[in-house]
């Protein structure tokens, strides 16, 4: 059987890993660990190591240049033909690729999950389902700011400047309006049980 690929987009920190991660952990008890999978686009940021770290903190990460979609549209035909992929590991502290990979075998349900998914009409055309998580900018920076000085390294000012440099104004430009282009529109991200019931039942729906 062919791979079913869903897509989950929206803003940085709107709940797009939580809503990931617990569909796959209630699926994965019904239809086995071995047969779902997650994908995340952060891991497709661009490699860096040509870059000085001086540098590499002026890329706009928030910019679809930013990713080599390319790769992730050629691991999902890989994918698709049954073929293993090597997933790169996306390092936030260094800004860069991490040496290492990580190998994922095909899967019957393959979750892809990053903000700018629907920007790329190759990863579009792909997707099975694509839903968009709507969860208001305000509350999204006030979750970012948390989990970036937590867990990825960065200061209060630096998740500030960041946020008015790029990550709103291009949320705005490139994000946002791909929100036409989603199936389903999920408010309250990755704690929404209503959505996660439905998504599940489409999900195995899309399996039968
Ligand atoms: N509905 C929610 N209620 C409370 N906290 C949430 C909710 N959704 C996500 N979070 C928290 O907000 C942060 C960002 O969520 P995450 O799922 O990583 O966002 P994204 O993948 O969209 O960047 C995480 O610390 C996560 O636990
Ligand atoms: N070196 C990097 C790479 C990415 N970011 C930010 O990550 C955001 C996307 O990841 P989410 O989990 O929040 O969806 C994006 O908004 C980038 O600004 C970064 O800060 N540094």
């Amino acid at each position: 059987m062919s791979p079913i690929f869903i897509g989950i987009t929206g803003a940085s920190a709107s709940g797009k890993s939580l809503l990931s991660v617990t569909i796959y952990d209630e699926l994965k008890e019904e239809v086995g660990a071995h047969h779902i999978g997650i994908i995340k686009e952060d891991s497709y940021y661009k490699d860096q190591t040509h870059l000085s770290m001086e540098e590499r903190l002026k890329t706009n990460y928030d910019h679809p240049s930013a990713f080599d979609h390319g790769l992730l549209v050629r691991h999902m035909d890989q994918l698709k033909e049954k073929r293993a992929i090597d997933v790169p590991v996306y390092d936030y502290k260094e800004h860069n690729r991490a040496k290492d990979s990580i190998s994922m075998e095909p899967r019957r349900v393959i979750i892809i999950e990053g903000i700018l998914l629907l920007s790329d009409k190759n990863i579009r055309s792909r997707l099975d389902t694509s839903i968009f998580v709507d969860t208001p900018l305000d509350i999204c920076l006030l979750r970012r700011l948390q989990r970036d000085i937590e867990e990825r390294g960065r200061t209060m000012e630096s998740v500030i400047k960041q946020y008015k440099s790029t990550v709103r104004p291009m949320f705005l430009e490139f994000v946002e309006p791909t929100k036409q282009y989603a199936d389903i529109i999920v408010p309250k991200g990755g704690k929404n049980r209503v959505a996660i019931e439905m998504l599940k039942a489409r999900i195995k729906q899309l399996l039968a």
